[in-house]
């Protein structure tokens, strides 16, 4: 069944009814056949910008001792927790409420505490050449002993997980595969790690809210994992009323990989930065969302490919600092 909303109680449907569940490509990372994979991308980029993905390199063991340091960090108190709050540089905690991502809803804001991990310089990379400062904050090694060494770790395979799908994606635009890299997006990515949590009981029910309210992402692409508790939810068409939303399904060990706004416009609209959101399903969620976006100073120019004549650019080019500047300033300014 799908789910509709637009209307005065469509968030209270969104939580009783049960929504279509997808099935998305599998992409599997490892294949030799990158040609072949790279259509697959394109397909599913075309179709509705999310697909899974396996065999990236990353073993279920690490995710497990990414989801149980992440569970210790929000399982602190509120005041230990607020210490560490969200920097000028967003890296940090946010608590319960603060955020709201559908920029467009009067809400309380969306129920889910956050806490970002910015570029972490690598000892002896070139990260450290070109003197990345560690902005980041982190708990302290008596409260949560390997707490970072795993978030650094994790950092570190994720992202080299998502330069080797951004290949794949230039090669399914139909462009050399260091297309990327050429452009400047990824000599210093805006690389972002954010744990989340889903609190189960809210501290108040008087009206329904999001878990994560209805967005699409920033940036270039989105490497989430998820817990197995449901909630994450798709709407293929946005503009399309009464909006249909349907589940998105769990699929142990692989990540849910989506097309963020920034890929969007660079393919005029050919990939799809495709409308998300978590609803509250009642049940404690966790998630670990790693948003690869480009470099701060990295121009973001409708492809020539994916313009014709009778399909013009349809946007502007423009710095990828200053279009996540603009994002993020709305999503934490509204609410
Ligand atoms: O928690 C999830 O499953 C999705 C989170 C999300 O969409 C986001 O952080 O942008
Ligand atoms: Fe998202």
């Amino acid at each position: 069944m799908h789910i509709f909303s637009g209307e005065t109680s469509g968030a209270r449907m969104a939580q009783e009814a049960a929504a279509k569940t997808l099935i998305f490509p599998i992409i599997d990372l490892s294949s030799p056949d990158r040609v072949a994979t790279s259509r697959l991308i394109r397909q599913a980029c075309v179709d509705s910008g999310f697909f899974y993905l396996i065999n990236h390199g990353i073993d279920e063991d690490m995710f497990e001792q990414v989801f149980d340091q992440s569970k210790k960090f929000f399982q602190l108190s509120i005041q230990e927790k607020l210490e560490l709050s969200r920097n000028k540089d967003h890296r940090g905690y946010t608590p319960l409420y603060v955020e709201t991502l559908d920029t467009s809803i009067k809400s309380k804001g969306d129920s889910k505490e956050s806490f970002y991990i910015g570029p972490v310089p690598i000892e002896g990379s070139s990260s450290q050449e070109t003197h990345i400062d560690d902005v980041n904050q982190w708990p302290s090694e008596a409260t949560l002993p390997h707490w970072r060494a795993t978030m650094e770790a994790y950092y570190d395979k994720v992202l080299s997980a998502g330069i080797r799908v951004i290949s794949l994606i230039a090669l399914a635009l139909n462009l050399s595969e260091d297309f990327f890299m050429r452009v400047g997006a990824l000599d210093s990515p805006a690389a972002f790690i954010r744990l989340l949590h889903y609190p189960g009981e809210l501290p108040s029910s008087e009206d329904l809210n999001f878990g994560a309210s209805a967005h699409s992402d920033y940036g270039m692409i989105t490497l989430l994992l998820t817990d197995g508790v449901n909630g994450l939810q798709i709407c293929r068409e946005k503009d399309k009323q009464p909006q249909i939303w349907e589940d998105v399904p769990h699929l142990k060990g692989a990540f849910v990989v989506n097309i963020g706004d920034m890929l969007e416009r660079w393919t005029n609209c050919l990939f799809r930065s495709t409308l998300h959101r978590v609803i509250a399903s009642g049940q404690e969620r966790y998630s670990v969302a790693f948003f690869l976006d480009p470099n701060f100073d990295c121009l973001v120019e409708c492809l020539e490919s994916c313009c014709s004549e009778t399909i013009p650019a349809r946007f502007p080019p423009i710095r990828s600092g200053d279009y996540l500047k603009k994002r993020l300033w709305l999503t934490y300014s509204s609410g």
